[in-house]
């Protein structure tokens, strides 16, 4: 094929949408038509003579290499997917059709635009995602995982991290993470601040880093990243920002990247309110909201599998029941509020007494309940009972005194004072008044 055998044909041909693009043996552009200019940003001129490999995307130069020699070989590809970056280093998503002219060893293909439809078919994909994971994850942490795997399906994310504003201090903090950068999480803290202020989407790439605040400049000057971060808006407010950050040598994020996550993240942000909103209902659910403890229902579920282990395994297992004495009148000559603060001290006192696998429950009042699990002997149990009286002998510091609290402990065992929680616990709290009758501040197995 002659150079000049093009021309008679592109007064039809670049009437075209597509982009008709032939390349020589050696892979360099030896026409395009009109349409080649709005998909690449180049020229005809710029771009012919130059290497077709040049453009593409840097990770998908290997697979284009690939098909084009399996092309070379007489294969004929009607559905091959690229990446182009565009002169204005913006990212365009390419369909090719394309086969070898056998008697002029070149490359005829047809490059169809289908940015628009990545972009439509990417949010859908992630918005499936997000609402899949907002139901599958078990925790906050879990869905925190799940929407960096979806972003990183989306666009390159070589780190990422989810801030979020803690309204209750006014600051951001990071519960998910994974940059790891010269700039320190204080200054990252302050691009997030920006974002969260503005409501705005911030890119900082080498190109712009002069025209961002001069607050900002001062943080990413000689940074090794771009930095795009995408403020989290769900319908009440702006709860935080999402976090990428890639090597300065990859291509920047393109509008379109930019655009799917705006559309995605206030999708994230709703999963994550509804997520850190059923974890404060849990929490309530199971957990003293005074001292932070278990209470009855998780202690119940606690004792319920822990008995289960014991029965199968043989174990013993030993209930603590603990009320402390004459701590009305604490509360009577300090103040309820200090009451309180002596409550939340002494849980905490009692739990550095324990092990991990152990449990202590505040079944309210100044009652608690402790369970502990692979109990030895009898012996063992009186050690720990000791050692949690002990550990309350010593002065409270409260806000407007010193109160010292005294407690009277009533042990049952499993199996031999009961099999079942109603038994253990009756049998346990029996002990624990007999110790009350001789005067408190003591420790009492059940009979
Ligand atoms: N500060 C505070 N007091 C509480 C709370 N819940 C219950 N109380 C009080 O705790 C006290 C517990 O009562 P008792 O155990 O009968 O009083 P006590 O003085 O310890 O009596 P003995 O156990 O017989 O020594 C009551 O005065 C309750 O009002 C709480 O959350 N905070």
């Amino acid at each position: 094929m002659k150079t000049d055998s093009y021309k008679a044909l592109t007064n039809y041909i670049d009437l075209l949408l597509d982009a008709i693009c032939v390349v020589d043996k050696d892979g360099r552009f030896e026409f395009v038509s009109a349409s080649a200019e709005r998909i690449f940003g180049y020229t005809s001129e710029e771009m012919l003579g130059r290497s077709m490999i040049e453009l593409v995307h840097p990770d998908d130069r290997k697979r284009t290499l690939q098909t084009a020699s399996e092309i070379n070989n007489g294969v004929i590809k009607v559905d091959f997917e690229n990446r182009y970056i565009r002169k204005d280093g913006q990212t365009v998503h390419l369909l090719w059709s394309a086969r070898r002219s056998q008697t002029d060893q070149r490359r005829i293909a047809v490059a169809r635009d289908i940015t628009k439809i990545k972009q439509t078919e990417a949010r859908q994909t992630a918005l499936f995602a997000i609402s899949e994971a907002a139901f599958a994850a078990e925790d906050l942490l879990a869905l925190y995982r799940s929407i960096h795997q979806i972003i990183t399906c989306l666009m390159p994310a070589q780190h990422f991290a989810i801030a979020l504003l803690d309204n209750e201090h006014n600051k951001v903090h990071f519960p998910y993470s994974t940059i790891k950068s010269s700039i320190d999480e204080i200054d990252i803290a302050i691009l997030c601040d920006e974002v969260i202020r503005s409501g705005e989407t911030l890119l900082v790439i080498p190109d712009n880093q002069a025209e961002q605040p001069s607050a900002l400049q001062k943080i990413v000057a000689g940074t090794m990243f771009n930095w795009l971060s995408v403020p989290l808006k769900s319908h009440q407010a702006i709860i935080g920002t999402l976090i990428l950050q890639n090597d300065i040598n990859k291509p920047t994020y393109s509008t379109m990247e930019i655009d799917v996550l705006e559309f995605v993240s206030t999708q994230i942000a709703l999963a994550i309110e509804r997520k850190q909103m059923l974890a404060r209902l849990q929490q309530m659910a199971l957990y003293d909201r005074l001292t932070g403890l278990p209470n009855r229902e998780l202690f119940h579920d606690r004792m319920q599998s822990a008995l289960a282990r014991s029965r199968r395994d043989q174990g013993i297992l030993a209930l603590l029941y603990l009320d402390l004495d004459k701590f009305k009148q604490i509360n009577d000559e300090c103040g309820h509020s200090e009451g309180d603060l002596l409550l939340r001290q002494a849980a905490q006192r009692m739990q550095t007494c324990l092990r991990q696998t152990d449990t202590i429950a505040r079944f309210g009042g100044d009652e608690f309940v402790i369970l502990l699990e692979h109990i030895d002997n009898d012996s063992v149990v009186s050690q720990i009972a000791e050692k949690i009286r002990l550990s309350l002998q010593s002065s409270f510091t409260l806000i407007n005194s010193q109160r010292q609290i005294l407690p009277s402990i009533g042990i049952a065992l499993f199996p031999r004072h009961g099999t079942d929680e109603q038994h253990l616990l009756r049998q346990a709290d029996k002990a624990m008044y007999v110790v009350k009758k001789n005067g408190g501040n003591a420790v009492h197995f059940a009979d």
